[in-house]
């Protein structure tokens, strides 16, 4: 029986994870979970999977959870996060949303806790620190996002000194046959609206500025260690190819399958076997019939072009792209910036940053959270 901590049990991936887990009773059992403020959805899961550990974001939920069920130890806040992972379980999903994700990442490949990662944003804030400290614990960090899961199941047997490039597939997202005059004024209801993939709210945005596909750029960057001139994207609007990769006779092995999270979760569970998806989605190439592919349009995805950039600049650069997307995202979601001020508030915080010298894990937390001060002001004064 494989013990799992699940972080961001309420969420999207959360939930998927979740799917997974109970259709596997024999093989999985959830051990400890983390949600931020969903109490709801939070006591429907302690209720179905009775786990042992469970953190959340407040004192508040902290407290009536607490009363609710004395038979569960209860943490709360990001501390609350980074002890939920010292507790006792073989594998970390971390499914939270965000760069808060970072430290439980960290503590966990220090205890030598295998890692299932769907958080993103972790490795692009601190890809340069967490992956030497995964090799250096034996740590398997296993890819849960759609495109890297896709390249690492085509990578099982091929040999890294025959691998080429890799390429990312790119739907557009909600916006892809707008132009970029069409987007002025654009509805949040409209953003959220993405074409393939039932996601969270922040990715969902992510994907309709394509900060999604820039975000996983860096994050294959880190999780392959592919230089950023090896690694394409490509425009793929039914995001039917996952993702492919290209050997240097010219092979291009590509995963392909439905718009369903809980394949690549699954893998990562149950690496490195493949086993029955139950309830697997239907999907027929016959049925689909034609896929498109199309080169990128950077002058209308500008984010895109931003995330090499900041990529290749390395350093503290990714760390503040990634704060002030954060930021500005949540900021659209409440309606109070317009969608394409996400950009010029990543454009202006990027286009601000002074590179930081010898820089450290404590360093990135601090400019995470310098940036996100600096974002948050220039909102409230609308300044940006
Ligand atoms: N959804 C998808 O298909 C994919 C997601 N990912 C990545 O996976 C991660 C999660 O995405 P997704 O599931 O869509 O996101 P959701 O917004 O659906 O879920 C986020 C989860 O994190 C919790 N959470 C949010 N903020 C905090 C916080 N400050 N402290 C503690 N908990 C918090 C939420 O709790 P609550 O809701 O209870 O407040 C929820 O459980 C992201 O990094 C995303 O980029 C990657 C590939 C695909
Ligand atoms: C399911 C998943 O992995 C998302 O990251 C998805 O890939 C979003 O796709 P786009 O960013 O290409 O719209
Ligand atoms: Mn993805």
């Amino acid at each position: 029986m494989k013990k799992i901590c699940l972080l961001g049990a309420t969420g999207s991936i959360g939930t998927s994870t979740l799917d997974v887990i109970k259709n596997n009773s024999d093989k999985f059992q959830l051990v400890a979970m983390s949600f931020g403020k969903n109490i709801e959805k939070a006591q429907k899961i302690i209720e179905d999977f009775s786990p042992k550990y469970v953190s959340v974001q407040t004192e508040e939920l902290a407290e009536t959870l607490k009363n609710k069920y004395p038979q569960i130890d209860v943490f709360y806040g990001n501390e609350g996060l980074n002890q939920l992972v010292q507790t006792d379980y073989n594998l970390l999903l971390n499914a939270v949303m965000g760069s808060v994700g970072l430290i439980p990442t960290m503590t966990a490949i220090e205890l030598g806790r295998d890692i299932a990662i769907a958080n993103k944003e972790t490795l692009v804030v601190a890809g340069d620190f967490i992956m030497p400290a995964a090799k250096k614990a034996g740590v398997n960090l296993l890819p849960v996002d759609s495109e890297h899961s896709a390249i690492f199941q085509v990578l099982q047997g091929v040999k890294e000194t025959d691998l080429r490039d890799i390429t990312i597939t790119a739907s557009g997202g909600s916006f892809r046959d707008k132009k970029r005059s069409e987007l002025v004024g654009v509805s949040v209801g409209d953003a959220l609206n993405h074409p393939n993939w039932s996601m969270g709210a922040k990715i969902t945005i992510d994907s309709a500025t394509m900060v999604n596909k820039g975000l996983e750029v860096i994050e294959a960057h880190h999780l392959f260690q592919v230089d950023y001139d090896d690694i394409n994207v490509i425009m793929h609007r039914e995001s039917v190819v996952h993702s492919l990769i290209t050997l240097k006779d010219g092979a291009m092995y590509a995963e392909l399958g439905a718009s369903d999270m809980r394949q690549p979760i699954q893998f990562a569970l149950t690496y490195p076997d493949h086993i029955p998806l139950v309830n697997e989605k239907e999907f027929s190439l016959a049925k689909l019939a034609t896929i498109h592919f199309e080169e990128v349009n950077y002058e209308r995805f500008p984010m895109l072009a931003l995330a090499f950039k900041v990529g290749r600049l390395g350093g503290s650069f990714p760390a503040v792209f990634n704060a002030a997307n954060e930021v500005a995202v949540a900021a659209f979601l409440q309606e109070k910036i317009e969608f394409l001020d996400i950009e010029k508030i990543i454009e202006k915080a990027v286009g601000n940053h002074v590179e930081v010298n010898d820089l450290s894990l404590e360093k990135l937390i601090f400019i995470d959270s310098e940036t996100r001060n600096k974002v948050e002001n220039w909102i409230s004064d609308k300044n940006f």
